[in-house]
């Protein structure tokens, strides 16, 4: 304690900066000092967060700076849930993370009448993890020979990238041209990584060849193209880590019993919604709340949070057939790793084993791929059952009893 108070005495007395606390201490003792001085310096009794099952040896350096303890998110679980993917196949709990009441109830009615259904079918459509780094030219007419250059060079530029990585692959680069900028969309398959420091590191590397070998000057290693963190009609076109689909075909009369409508409702309900309404609102995502599944299965799985912005990038299609509901859903973009970033951390690697996806698959890239096949079938799941809560009106009834 007298560690504690000791550094952080020196830390107010400007003797030693915040984040070099751990240079004089070890790491829970660095955490339990920045706690002991916001105590001082500010209005909070950081206790509760002082109490974490993560090693803070293990966090520091990799997953956090200034480490003062950690948040805990209630964590539920829905299903189980069938699924017939490519790399899921079988009968899957879904670790869902959240603080929204409702949530998991209705993960879990979607889960139970799509088990009731057969289950879903699920597949990955395309996979590449993007980084898109923006050049200075003179003008255009240089801008066209650097992108020509690009085109014609993309083994050297492979070569380059792929020395910095034992995993990734460089699949394309794709040339885009405004005025005197050219941006160059790398794309690679990252495997069971989600990819951005690995497709960062690599595109620093090719970046230096283009430097070498054409007039381009390096602006900014990532030009917004990529299009990472940021609501952008790129990744819904072309899609960024995982393109991934799951669809249902629903019996009419498990529609009925599991949620108490009529599949005709439900497509009226989706298409007026998720369709138009989406469309008249100038969204991206044409779905009622894929983002919903997607944050609370990233947090349940140590999955990137800001990502939960392409994660979003979904449409719902729903259709009453004559003795059953089809309903689909397309995650254009769901980034997504079972290696790397905070899928180590113990809470979160759990939540991989619940989904039997932790580490490295075999081939490399296929843990990722059931990931992405699970969360779209969460995804169905949520979009069904709220949906159908809609079209049966009882959204808010479901809302007072179970969320607040
Ligand atoms: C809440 C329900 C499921 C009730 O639905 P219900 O049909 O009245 O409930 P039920 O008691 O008849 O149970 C049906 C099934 O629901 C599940 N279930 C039921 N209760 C529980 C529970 N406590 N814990 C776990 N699972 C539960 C369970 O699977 C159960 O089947 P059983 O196992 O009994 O055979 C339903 O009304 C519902 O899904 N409502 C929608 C709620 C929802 O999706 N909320 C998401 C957040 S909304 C939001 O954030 C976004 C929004 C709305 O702004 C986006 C937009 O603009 O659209
Ligand atoms: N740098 C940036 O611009 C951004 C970084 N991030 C952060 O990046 C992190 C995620 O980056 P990411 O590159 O996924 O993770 P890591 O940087 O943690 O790297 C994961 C490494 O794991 C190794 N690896 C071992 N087994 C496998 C396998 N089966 N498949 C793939 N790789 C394997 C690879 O090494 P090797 O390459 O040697 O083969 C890979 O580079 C997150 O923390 C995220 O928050 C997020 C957005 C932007």
């Amino acid at each position: 304690m007298s560690d504690v108070s000791d550094l952080a005495d020196r830390v107010q007395s400007g003797e030693l900066r915040l984040y070099e606390l751990e240079d004089h201490a070890d790491e829970a003792t660095a955490a339990a000092a920045r706690r002991e001085l916001l105590r001082r310096e500010t209005e909070s009794d950081p206790d509760a967060v002082g109490g974490f099952s993560f090693d803070a040896g293990d966090v520091h350096g990799s997953n956090i700076e200034n480490l003062v303890g950690g948040v805990q998110v209630p964590l539920g679980v829905a299903g189980p849930v069938a699924v017939n993917g490519e790399a899921a196949d079988g009968e899957y709990y879904l670790p869902l993370a959240t603080t929204e009441g409702a949530l998991v109830a209705s993960v879990n009615r979607g889960c139970s009448a799509i088990r009731a259904g057969g289950g879903a079918t699920a597949r990955v459509l395309k996979n590449g993890m993007t980084r898109a780094p923006v050049f200075r030219v003179a003008d255009v007419a240089e801008a066209k020979t650097v992108a020509e250059w690009v085109r014609e060079n993309e083994d050297a530029l492979a070569e380059a990238a792929e020395s910095t990585t034992s995993h990734g692959e460089l699949q394309s680069v794709t040339p885009y041209v405004v005025g005197d900028s050219v941006f160059l969309r790398f794309s690679y398959d990252t495997k069971d990584a989600m990819g951005m420091n690995m497709a960062t590191i690599a595109t620093g590397e090719a970046a230096d060849v283009v430097e070498a070998e054409t007039p381009a000057e390096l602006v900014a290693l990532s030009g917004n193209l990529c299009s990472d963190k940021k609501p952008a009609a790129i990744n819904a076109v072309e899609g960024r880590g995982r393109t991934v689909s799951a669809d249902v075909r629903i019996p009419r009369e498990v529609v009925k019993e599991r949620f108490n409508t009529t599949p005709e409702a439900i497509e009226e309900a989706n298409t007026r919604k998720n369709l138009v309404g989406s469309a008249k609102a100038g969204a991206l995502g044409f779905n009622a709340h894929a983002a919903n599944v997607v944050a609370a299965m990233f947090l349940a799985t140590g999955q990137d949070a800001a990502q939960v912005v392409e994660g979003s990038n979904t449409i719902t299609t729903v259709e009453a057939r004559e003795d059953e509901l089809y309903a689909s859903v397309n995650l254009a973009s769901l980034e997504v790793g079972t290696v790397g970033g905070g899928t180590k951390l113990p809470t979160q690697a759990e939540g991989l084993d619940v989904l039997g996806v932790r580490g490295g698959g075999d081939p490399a890239g296929s843990n990722a791929d059931a990931l992405a096949e699970l969360i779209a079938t969460g995804v169905l799941a949520g979009e069904l059952s709220l949906v159908s809560a809609l079209a049966s009106r009882n959204l808010s009834s479901a809302h007072e009893e179970l969320g607040r």
